[in-house]
Order: C-alpha cells, then structure tokens, then sequence
C-alpha cells in the first residue's frame, strides 16, 4: 500500500504529546496517507520498575531484560501506554487500533544476544497482513514493541527497531522518530541533515549515544529499502518553519554537504 507513514512516539515524550499532535496524524490520514503509529514507553517502565523494586540498566539504548522486566515492560507497554496512545486518537476524531507485535505474529523476533541482554529481541520478520487490513477499514494501528520467536516465547523489542523494521517490511513513505530532542545535536546544535557515512563515525565518536543510537541503527537499516530518508524531531515543540515545514534531523541516504542550523 503507497504514503505510508511510520511514526515513532518515543517514551521520552509520549505523555506531553498535544492535542495538535493526534489531530494532526488524523488530518494526516484524511488527506490520503496511511498512518501507523509505533510507541515506546521507556520512562513509564522505568516507574513501575521503580515501584516493583526491580533493577534494570541499558547498554547502548537497549535495556537489560530479565523475566520480571519483560512482564513489567509488557504490562506498561501493552497494557497502559498503548491503549493511551489509542485513547487520544480517537479523541482527536480518529478511529484506532491497539496490538503488540505479538497479535497476528506482527514481529518475529529473535534475541540480540541472551547471555548480555535477556529477553531483548529484534525483528527478523513484519507479518504485514494484519496492518494492512486495518488500514483498509480507516484504522490507525498503534503498536506496542513485544514481540515473540516460534516457539511462544515474548521478547522486549526498542520501539525504534520495531519502527524500522515495519517501515520497511511494509516498503513506507516515510519513517519519523518523535522523541525529546529537536533532532541529531552536535556541539549542541541541531544537525538539519545527516548522512548514513556520518552516522557511524558520530557513534564511534561518542556524539551519538545512548537512546539516540536504536534510533539512527533502524534509520540506517531501513534506508536500505524503499525509504528514501527519515527523520528525528521533536514533540515536545511544534518546529514548524514559516514555510510550512517540519524541522528536525533528515538522515539521508547519500552523502551530502552538512548544514548545520
Ligand atoms: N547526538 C545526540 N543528539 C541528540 N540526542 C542524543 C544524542 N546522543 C544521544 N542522545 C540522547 O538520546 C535521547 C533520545 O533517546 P531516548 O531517550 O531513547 O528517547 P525516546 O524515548 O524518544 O526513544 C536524547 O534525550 C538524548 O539524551
Ligand atoms: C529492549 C528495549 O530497550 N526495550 C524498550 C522498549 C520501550 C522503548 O523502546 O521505549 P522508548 O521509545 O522510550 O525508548 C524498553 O524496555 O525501554
């Protein structure tokens, strides 16, 4: 199906989301385009952790997943800020669904690496036909990132690689990271584009860390298909230009001059 639209709502910024925001994705789907929405929720599962006394620490944007932080993370996820997600837009007048990537077997997982991670997994395979036919009945799907192997077992998937691995299963338009910052900053400024040769050496430099690197890894793995660039911005602020246009990072395929703005 052509103008689809992934976008990611990060945990960092999912709870300030306006009005506008769902709105917007509404208005988005009623001028023809195919929205699907895929969120995170890591601070929110970082509170119920808090409250259960359960540790858990992260290694390069992922987090540590023994059995009780997958049961914790999939409660929050599946359970809350899903249906959260779904809540606000349908009152911003769209009608939604809620799933996990476990619902219809839509992420195929298989773990990143057990003994250091646990039960953190990544997509190997988007079962695409359950989206699909929602987006034929006018429906936004929202995900949440559980995902499951053959054999039943659940995993914890970064909502960003579960973006990245939709995005290009489904051969999107477009793939958006709405997170906490205005887009990939460098020396403190807001890089407007980056390219795909960039991206490694900033991770390998340390000016990409953290949360910011599922990011730019699913980025990179879904500019291989159809994509043609994807982008990072803030939804904490509108970032509108006077013209009309979104502000934020634009990774690229190609490399290109950097503009810094
Ligand atoms: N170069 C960078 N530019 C911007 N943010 C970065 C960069 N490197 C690491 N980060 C971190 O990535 C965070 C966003 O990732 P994350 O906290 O996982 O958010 P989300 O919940 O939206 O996925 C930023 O708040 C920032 O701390
Ligand atoms: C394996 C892994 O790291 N899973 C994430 C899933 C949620 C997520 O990705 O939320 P954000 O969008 O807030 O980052 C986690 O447990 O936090």
């Amino acid at each position: 199906m052509k103008d689809i639209v992934v976008i990611k709502c990060g945990g960092s910024t999912i709870a300030e989301l306006s009005e506008e925001f769902f709105k917007s994705v509404v208005t988005m789907q009623k001028n023809g385009k195919h929205p699907i929405i895929v969120h995170g929720g890591g601070p929110a599962i970082n509170q119920l952790l808090q409250k259960l006394d359960i540790k858990s620490e992260f290694v390069d944007g992922l987090r540590k997943t023994t059995e009780d932080v997958l049961d914790t993370a999939e409660m929050v996820l599946c359970g809350k800020v899903n249906k959260q997600v779904v809540t606000s837009l349908h009152q911003a007048g769209g009608q939604a669904v809620g799933l996990s990537g476990c619902d219809g077997k839509l992420i195929e997982v298989k773990p990143v690496n057990e003994g250091m991670l646990g039960y953190v997994g990544e997509p190997t395979k988007v079962n695409t036909n359950l989206l699909l036919s929602l987006m034929e009945l006018n429906m936004i799907p929202v995900v949440a990132p559980i995902g499951m192997n053959n054999e039943g077992t659940h995993y914890n998937v970064n909502a960003d690689s579960a973006a990245g691995a939709i995005a290009k299963e489904l051969g999107a338009e477009q793939l958006v990271f709405v997170t906490d910052v205005d887009g990939i900053l460098k020396d403190g400024k807001c890089l407007e584009k980056v390219s795909t040769e960039e991206i490694e050496s900033y991770i390998a430099d340390g000016t990409i860390y953290g949360g910011m690197i599922p990011k730019v890894k699913a980025a990179l793995s879904t500019l291989t298909g159809n994509i043609q660039s994807v982008m990072i911005m803030n939804g904490k602020s509108t970032n509108v230009g006077k013209d009309g246009s979104v502000q934020g990072t634009t990774i690229i395929k190609s490399k290109i001059k950097l503009y810094v703005s």
